[in-house]
């Protein structure tokens, strides 16, 4: 009694529990592709069924050799049913292979395209605790793990259970003893489980951060080859890879020596059975009590079962890579996730170009665990106005562009877009009445139009031209090979910056949004052409504008500034900030 309670005890430790949690979360996610699932395991089963078969079929051809029971009449037919079987048992195999092969492709890039996509429905700011490197690697490689765990190991398990029970009730028809041997090693698999499971997840997950180490270390190298080149980092940096690729090799080395000895360890108890149940069929033989086609049937099943055992085995270290996989997957989307309440009611007032007040009433935000950034933000801003907001470095001004893009969640006050008989809280729904310019570069690759056209897909070739004529960045696009169609490379490396920002501010135009934020985006441009673009901005019919800025000569342009200054936000008087354009 007290061995089955040991027993229990093991198998609902919290390893067994966690691997049983994230391999629901797979089957959860597998639900969709249940009938392909089924499909090949069906076709599993009947290869199974067929393998079988034939060596119940090869057992009665033995006999009739050798007995000579039934004829040669009965030798012909069981002949020809092991050789049709055995045919037919190839053609399925085949069969399976392809179809695995199909369904692991789609699974794989179905499963992508969805936890893709919930990454990027994920609160922003929760986001911020992954490296891009690390983010990568969970939805390349443990997605890849996943995807194969569908029709890889969950399959599998059943397919080579049935494999093994099925030859076990084969042999238990024939023999109980023999039945019995065949089950020997089970006790000692299970009391080893739950130990073998915790040191396996335990490497798997070292294997997979010093992995994920890897992949950021390498993307925020390649991001920053000119600062690296520039400071003269090329060496130091080789020796940081170095050191990480050390670490990587010291992990897998470890987790190889580990897999190798249990792997071993756990074939020998398989051997060791199968060695067993073929001695006790060579007795039962020598003592008359079974006949040659059952020692040849005992000999086929002895083989089936050592294979199904070690299949189950290696199946362990596999399913254990897919559970780590599903949970550094799971980490990211149990995040909080962008709540869209009615994006409609905005999407409305957008196309139907309602113009929109913004009304920040005790606007506060922290970042988590941090001094507060705002405190008690008041400001109105009404349709077609320009505003400024300046202050030092640090006070706050992307931050506050981020609440009203609704990528930070206020943590106290509100922020309220009012027009045509609707308030709507700012938040991800309210999104798309805003037109963000960062102060970094975010020009993608693809080609100029491709570019613009990111915001608005059906803009006409006269609008693209518009919105370039708008940012003062027509006379260089047309001087580009190709104009339009010239293809750009990412983070627009064959562009200047202040060419990225005049393209940047083309496209933030394009967008239907009616207000727009502009982030220090005009930093890179001469005087003139700052001055410019911005006059061309205000002109602009319908559009509301808030811009930042550390450069005191754009803001004869607006109709009010703001400065940020220990988290407040504080009216300029009109002298004041008319003497700061002045000196300037
Ligand atoms: N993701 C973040 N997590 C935690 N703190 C942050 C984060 N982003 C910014 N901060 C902090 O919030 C404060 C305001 O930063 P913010 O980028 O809004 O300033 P800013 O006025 O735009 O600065 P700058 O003029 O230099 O662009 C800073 O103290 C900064 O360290």
């Amino acid at each position: 009694m007290s061995l089955i309670r040991k027993l229990r005890d093991r198998l609902q430790g919290a390893t067994l529990h966690d691997l049983w949690v994230e391999t629901r979360w797979v089957l959860h996610h597998s639900k969709r592709y249940r009938r392909s699932i089924a499909a090949y395991v069906l076709l599993g089963i009947a290869s199974i069924a067929l393998s079988l078969l034939s060596s119940l079929s090869s057992r009665e051809l033995i006999n009739a050799i050798v007995y000579l029971q039934g004829g040669g009449r009965r030798v012909l037919f069981c002949g020809v049913t092991v050789v049709l079987l055995a045919g037919s048992t190839i053609v399925l195999n085949a069969l399976v292979s392809r179809f695995s092969a199909k369904i692991n492709l789609r699974v794989g890039n179905e499963l992508r395209a969805e936890v893709f996509g919930m990454f990027l429905n994920t609160d922003w700011e929760s986001l911020q605790q992954f490296h891009s490197g690390d983010l990568l690697s969970r939805i390349n490689t443990d997605v890849s793990n996943v995807a194969g765990s569908v029709l890889g190991w969950i399959p599998s398990l059943i397919l080579r259970l049935t494999q093994f029970l099925a030859s076990l009730a084969v042999i238990l028809v024939y023999d109980p003893t023999m039945a019995v041997l065949a089950l020997l090693s089970a006790p000692v698999t299970l009391l080893l489980s739950r130990p073998l499971v915790g040191k396996m997840r335990s490497f798997n997950r070292d294997m997979r951060a010093v992995g994920s180490e890897m992949t950021a270390f390498q993307e925020e190298t390649l991001q920053n080859i000119p600062a690296i080149k520039a400071f003269h980092l090329v060496d130091a940096f080789r020796e940081r890879l170095d050191r990480v690729q050390e670490r990587y090799y010291d992990t897998g080395i470890a987790f190889q020596r580990f897999s190798i000895l249990t792997s071993s360890f756990l074939s020998s108890c398989g051997m060791l059975v199968s060695y067993l149940c073929l001695g006790w069929g060579a007795y039962r033989l020598w003592q008359g009590r079974i006949d040659f086609g059952t020692m040849v049937l005992f000999l086929q099943l002895a083989s089936y079962l050592s294979s199904s055992l070690s299949a189950l085995i290696h199946l362990v270290p596999s399913a254990i890579e897919a559970s780590v996989s599903a949970r550094r997957i799971m980490s990211v989307l149990e995040l909080p996730r962008e709540r869209l309440d009615h994006p409609e009611r905005a999407q409305r007032l957008v196309r139907e170009g309602v113009p929109l007040t913004l009304s920040l009433q005790g606007l506060e935000f922290s970042y988590q665990g941090r001094a507060p950034v705002l405190k008690q933000l008041d400001l109105q801003v009404q349709p077609h106005e320009m505003i400024a907001i300046v202050g030092p470095s640090g006070s706050g001004k992307t931050t506050l562009f981020r609440l009203l893009l609704g990528l930070l969640r206020p943590t106290g006050g509100s922020a309220v877009l009012t027009g045509g008989g609707e308030a709507l809280d700012v938040s991800p729904s309210t999104r798309c009445c805003f037109a963000y310019v960062p102060q970094d570069n975010v020009i993608f690759s693809g080609t100029v139009a491709e570019t613009l056209r990111l915001v608005r897909p059906n803009a006409p070739e006269e609008a693209l031209w518009a919105a370039l004529r708008a940012a003062c960045a027509e006379d260089f696009v047309r001087g580009l090979p190709g104009g339009l169609d010239c293809p750009l490379r990412e983070r627009g490396g064959s562009l200047s910056e202040g060419q990225n920002q005049r393209l940047a501010i083309a496209r933030a135009i394009l967008a239907d949004a009616p207000i727009l934020l502009l982030d220090e985006v005009t930093s890179a441009l001469d005087l003139e052409t700052e001055q410019r673009v911005l006059e061309n901005i205000a002109a602009l019919p319908g559009k509301t504008c808030i811009l930042s800025t550390h450069r005191p000569s754009v803001l004869s342009l607006c109709s009010r500034v703001y400065r940020l200054h220990n988290a407040a936000l504080e009216l300029l008087p009109e002298s004041e900030w008319r003497r700061l354009y002045r000196n300037n």
